[in-house]
């Protein structure tokens, strides 16, 4: 079994961060070990939430806990995703230092989670400063939108091909594997969603249909596509294998989240077609 610990929001009601990620990376075979940054009523993209943001030392106060133990050898990837400060990246750089001192083989999965002025995801100030300078020479796998990749590389991407230049430049500063969850503007079509899939010498495009939602998107699709990839190359899937299911199973989950008529993502009802996908996309190697 590979071990994942898993650094995001908890949100008690609905599904973003490890509330999005924890149940179907556990779905798809992983142990998680799910470390919550904050605790709120529900994400932010509802406008108002209650709740709390951990204090930065928490976090690296359990990750001690579970070395005291003597089981953070066992860990096989630490995954971060949306943190509730600043403060809080540098205390996961430090676990990401544990963990590979404990298991040298252990990866550092990082979704640079930013916010989005369009979307309303609202988050610390300093976040994607921290993402710019210092997660992403840490990461071994990145996973940026969009928006994150051109923060990221303090570029303006705006065609594939820039975005894959622009990636292979992330990957000159540290990540080996970079995953453009969102193509958006910058993808062949608009009535397409487009993901690419890049390492130094492969670059992977796919995409799938759009589905309309109207003005209200779901939430924590990022993280959910995030947590799938990690666990498909966990398990030793190909970049091709991988990108096809992390595209197929959040595809299969916006359907029956669009066929409910449903806000939040679907997960629990749409768990077996996450794990086994009717749907299938072909990855196009460019
Ligand atoms: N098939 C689809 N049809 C319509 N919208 C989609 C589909 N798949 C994903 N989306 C939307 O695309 C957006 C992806 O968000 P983006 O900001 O690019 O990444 P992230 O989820 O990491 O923030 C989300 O708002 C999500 O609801
Ligand atoms: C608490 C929380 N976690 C995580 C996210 C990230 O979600 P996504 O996967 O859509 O980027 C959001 C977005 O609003 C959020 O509010
Ligand atoms: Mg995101």
């Amino acid at each position: 079994m590979k071990n994942i610990l898993s650094i995001q929001s908890h949100t008690v009601f609905g599904h973003a961060g490890n509330s999005a990620a924890e149940f179907p990376m556990r779905r798809m075979g992983a142990n998680v070990w799910p470390l919550n940054t904050v605790q709120f009523s529900n994400h932010t993209q509802y406008g108002h939430w209650t709740g709390t943001v951990m204090p930065a030392t928490h976090l690296t106060d359990i990750a001690r806990g579970i070395n005291d133990i003597d089981r953070l050898k066992t860990c096989d990837a630490v995954l971060s995703g949306y943190l509730g400060s600043a403060e809080q990246g540098e205390q996961i750089l430090e676990i990401v230092r544990m963990v590979k001192a404990a298991n040298p083989n252990a990866w550092y999965f990082c979704d640079p989670v930013m916010g989005h002025p369009e979307k309303g995801c609202i988050v610390a100030p300093g976040v994607a400063e921290f993402h710019r300078l210092y997660a992403l020479p840490a990461s071994d796998i990145i996973a940026p939108n969009l928006l994150e990749l051109e923060i990221l590389s303090g570029r303006s991407v705006a065609s594939v091909d820039e975005a894959v230049q622009v990636s292979r430049e992330l990957i000159a500063k540290g990540p080996k594997v970079v995953l453009v969850k969102h193509l958006a503007r910058a993808g062949y079509r608009s009535d397409r969603f487009e993901m690419l899939l890049i390492t130094a010498d492969e670059a992977w495009h796919i995409s799938r249909p759009l589905i309309d939602f109207g003005v209200r998107q779901p939430v924590g699709v990022g993280d959910l596509s995030s947590g799938l990839l990690l666990v498909d190359l966990l398990h030793g899937l190909s970049l091709q294998q991988s990108l096809e299911h992390v595209t197929a199973a959040v595809y299969e989950v916006m359907l029956k989240t669009h066929q409910m008529g449903e806000y939040e993502l679907q997960l629990v009802a749409a768990q077996n077609a996450i794990a086994e996908p009717v749907q299938h996309f072909e990855a196009v190697k460019l």
